[in-house]
């Protein structure tokens, strides 16, 4: 169980959270829905140590390994698609391993034909699928996700998420995902939250 005691965070003069206390649970899908600006990244941001906060505790995640698509896809342009992934594995799989769970998941986003095409050869969409690639195939205690499937068509979305649902209850992953689409939240979530502004309330949907 992840644990969020008594959080408070402003901005400047805007305070997005106060006493805010929430419980992830491990095994499970969590989805975070809610507005625009209604402060779901600033969460994200908190949980892995990038954003500071007034008051609070997170706990659970002291020590764990935590893969990430951010909201920006944050790849290496210098590095061709099989490698920016291979940059995640490198600490813990053998080289046979490495390619062998590249091939996996970059046949999982359809883009195993690219593997060693330059990052800026690919469209936004293509960047975005290997970005979410990345954070697939480091298997991480948690997996946050902030609006992974920018950018796809919708047909490819549906495949890209009965695959990724299959791949985490396989792996029995730990995951936070953030998406405004309700359809995403209800085929992938085991437990969807819904977050108010101000300050910060959820509710369970
Ligand atoms: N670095 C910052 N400085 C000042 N205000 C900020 C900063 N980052 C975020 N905010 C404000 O905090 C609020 C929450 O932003 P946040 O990005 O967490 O929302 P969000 O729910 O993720 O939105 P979206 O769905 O659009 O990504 C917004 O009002 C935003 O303007």
């Amino acid at each position: 169980m992840i644990r969020i005691e008594g959080l408070s965070k402003s901005y400047e003069n805007i305070q997005l959270y106060k006493d805010f206390n929430i419980e992830i649970e491990e095994g499970k899908t969590t989805v975070l829905l809610g507005a625009s600006g209604s402060g779901k990244t600033t969460f994200i941001r908190m949980l892995l140590g990038i954003e500071s906060y007034e008051k609070g505790n997170i706990i659970g995640l002291e020590n764990k390994n935590i893969s990430v698509v951010f909201q920006e896809d944050r790849l290496i342009p210098w590095l061709n698609v099989s490698k920016n992934i291979e940059i995640v594995l490198k600490a813990y799989l053998e080289p046979d391993a490495i390619q062998n769970r590249i091939e996996e998941i970059l046949k999982l986003v359809e883009l195993l034909e690219y593997k060693d095409c330059e990052i800026n050869k690919l469209s936004g969409g293509m960047k975005r699928r290997v970005a979410l690639a990345r954070a697939l195939a480091y298997d991480g205690e948690l997996l946050i996700m902030d609006e992974p499937f920018k950018g796809q068509d919708y047909a490819l979305k549906l495949r890209l998420l009965e695959r990724i649902k299959i791949l985490i209850i396989k792996e029995k992953r730990t995951v936070v995902f953030v998406t405004h689409d309700m359809e995403e939240a209800s085929l992938l979530g085991d437990v969807l939250l819904k977050f108010e502004e101000r300050p910060v309330k959820f509710y369970k949907i």
